[in-house]
């Protein structure tokens, strides 16, 4: 996928003829569509012709003639018409076929990209690349390529039909087309034309931007009651738009209205010329009927050059799309070996890891923070690992590099002494089973979300793994059961409501690695006590990460990992770790005060409780 070094216009070409007989045919209709769409133009000039020399010659008029070039330009326009629409159905079915490989292999490719891309492009960047670059390009080559091959082969039939009759006033009528161009090409050369153009990307990129957060955020701006203010923000970013586009019409004014004043007045180069040679002629007839022919010529030549702008505009527009697509398609995968291991057992092993988030996920700099130093623990098949720290020690992380969400820096992490490296994401993926804190449910049925876990479980399967999360019972009271639609007909639920659904499909995929990053921190007493004993069941001979901020829930853990900044501060079991009356038997100490506390005054959450250890922790070190 990553063979997308060549520049953008050539790799466009080259998407464009990916199904090159096709597009060739397509082609070659077009520019017959425009070879023939002149044709009327001769067709009626030997008509005129045949009518001025019979009045001046005072012969009959020869009606065959004039009837079978009235047949030859209806039969010429009408092959226009068809040639055309044979160009464009053939261009078409190119740029759909075009239009799905480009958007399946971009969304495919994404799934494959390290998940610190996603955290540093905003889904609507991507939305925008998926829905109107890649569109962009498909209009491309539906609609611009064939103008273009057509707008291209043009020139060159005027040039040829301009030299036959008379060559003198051919080139009368060439000087003001060059002169045209000339206009039209120092206009884009402008320095300030120029940097005003890619202002004005810049901006429309911004805007686009601005409207998406400003839609996404609309819950937040109205809790927030800064509506106006968001508003405003949205608001300028359309008003910096309006200004550029002015500022650029504004410097482009003149350089676009001398080339549609001189397309529009070819004649008027004509008139003069034909005035000037008229009397050194010797055959005064055909010189006026050559005359008339330029002129009447002259009423259809600027069709084909506007066009050519369109379509310039058109192919600009494409190629900067290309490189937008382009960007995301060269970012590197991760790397994956030819023929993946497979393990035989599930112990995971960090060995000496280190970590730091990038804003390029590829980069190999490693300036900015190193969020995991030196990590080194087993957490062992059949047995519950607890990560627990201050928010922000890492806890997430070390979860997030277990299926490869990310690769460390430094040192390795194997599972079953197989290093993670060696084995297809796939397969890893199915080993691993998570259960966050924040659920994304989809907007499907209840029970198409829980099979996420396992597509092809039967429904008894469903209802086992809802009753063992108990969510069984709130989806039974819902309109349609389990084929209610989340996100619609009134189906909202609670944030417990979604983690409980979470937990069953974690269990329904029934993968021998399960990580728990605050599974139960929405679950209210009574749901977690229940939750906890269904999760044991399920948990038996599993390899168990658990993240928890209530010491209580991984008071029975097997191993409790203790982390500080991204060292690991201490390790062991609850007993052994209170009896050390380390950092461990510290943050127990403040979680007690905080239950006690809690109970005296209801208003403390387990939020402050967190801020108090900070808050305390400071204090000790000063
Ligand atoms: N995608 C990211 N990009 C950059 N930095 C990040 C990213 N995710 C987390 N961090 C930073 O990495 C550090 C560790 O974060 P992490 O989420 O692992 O901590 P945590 O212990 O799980 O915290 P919490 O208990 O609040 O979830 C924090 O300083 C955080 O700001």
């Amino acid at each position: 996928m990553n063979s997308t070094d060549i520049n953008p216009s050539s790799r466009l070409w080259k998407l464009a003829f990916t199904h090159k007989t096709l597009m060739i045919f397509s082609c070659l209709f077009s520019i017959l569509s425009v070879i023939t769409s002149f044709i009327p133009f001769i067709a009626i000039y030997f008509i005129v012709c045949e009518i001025i020399m019979s009045i001046s010659h005072q012969t009959e008029l020869n009606s065959e003639l004039i009837i079978n070039n009235g047949w030859l330009a209806f039969i010429a326009s009408a092959l226009a018409i068809f040639f055309n629409f044979l160009a464009l159905c053939l261009s078409h079915i190119v740029a759909f076929k075009t239009l799905y490989n480009l958007k399946y292999n971009f969304i495919r490719y994404l799934s494959c990209l390290p998940l610190g891309f996603h955290t540093n492009h905003s889904s609507g960047e991507l939305r925008k690349i998926v829905d109107d670059d890649i569109e962009k390009i498909e209009q491309f080559i539906a609609h611009q390529l064939p103008d273009m091959i057509g707008s291209f082969a043009s020139p060159v039939v005027i040039l040829v039909i301009l030299a036959v009759f008379d060559w003198r006033l051919g080139l009368a009528t060439l000087v003001p087309i060059i002169l045209a161009y000339i206009v039209l090409i120092s206009g884009y050369r402008r320095k300030d034309i120029k940097t005003n153009q890619q202002e004005l990307q810049k901006k429309l990129i911004e805007m686009s931007h601005a409207s998406v957060e400003y839609i996404r955020g609309i819950a937040v701006i109205k809790a927030f009651n800064q509506t106006f203010f968001s508003f405003k923000r949205f608001n300028e970013s359309i008003k910096a738009y309006q200004l550029y586009c002015l500022k650029f019409i504004y410097c482009f004014k003149y350089h676009m209205a001398c080339f549609i004043l001189l397309l529009n007045s070819i004649y008027l180069f004509i008139v003069p010329i034909v005035i000037l040679l008229i009397s050194d002629t010797d055959d005064y007839a055909n010189f006026i009927l050559s005359a008339i022919f330029y002129l009447i010529f002259s009423l259809g030549l600027p069709a084909p050059f506007f066009k050519l702008i369109y379509v310039t505009q058109g192919f600009q527009k494409a190629v900067k799309s290309v490189q937008n697509m382009d960007e995301v398609l060269n970012t590197p995968s991760l790397c994956e070996p030819q023929e993946g291991l497979q393990v035989k057992s599930y112990d995971i092993q960090f060995d000496n890891v280190c970590f730091s988030y990038r804003d390029d996920p590829t980069s190999n700099s490693t300036d900015s923070n190193k969020v995991l130093n030196h990590i080194s623990f087993t957490a062992k098949q059949g047995e519950i690992t607890a990560l627990v720290g201050l928010s922000g020690s890492g806890k997430s992380t070390i979860s997030l590099l277990i299926p490869r969400f990310f690769d460390p820096d430094e040192g390795h992490i194997t599972i079953g002494h197989v290093d993670l490296k060696q084995m297809n994401s796939d397969y890893l993926l199915s080993l691993v089973s998570f259960v966050f804190q924040d659920v994304f449910l989809f907007k499907q049925s209840v029970i198409n979300n829980i099979r996420i876990g396992k597509p092809d479980a039967t429904i008894d399967e469903v209802i086992a793994v809802a009753k063992a999360a108990q969510c069984h019972e709130f989806i039974e009271k819902l309109a349609n059961g389990y084929d209610s639609i989340i996100g619609s007909d009134g189906i909202h639920l609670s944030g417990g409501e979604m983690q409980r659904l979470a937990i069953a499909r974690a269990l329904l995929k029934n993968s021998p690695i399960l990580i728990l990053d605050e599974a139960t921190a929405f679950a209210d007493p009574e749901n977690e006590s229940k939750i906890q004993l269904a999760m044991k069941a399920l948990m038996k001979n599993k390899t168990v990460i658990m993240i928890a901020h209530r010491l209580s829930t991984i008071k029975d853990a097997d191993k409790i990992i203790v982390l500080d900044k991204g060292n690991i501060a201490e390790s062991g079991t609850h007993e052994q770790l209170f009896s050390n009356k380390g950092t461990y038997y510290k943050m127990w100490q403040y979680y007690q005060q905080t239950l006690d506390w809690q109970m005296h005054d209801s208003n403390m959450s387990e939020t402050n409780y967190e801020a108090q250890i900070s808050y305390q922790q400071e204090a000790e070190n000063v």
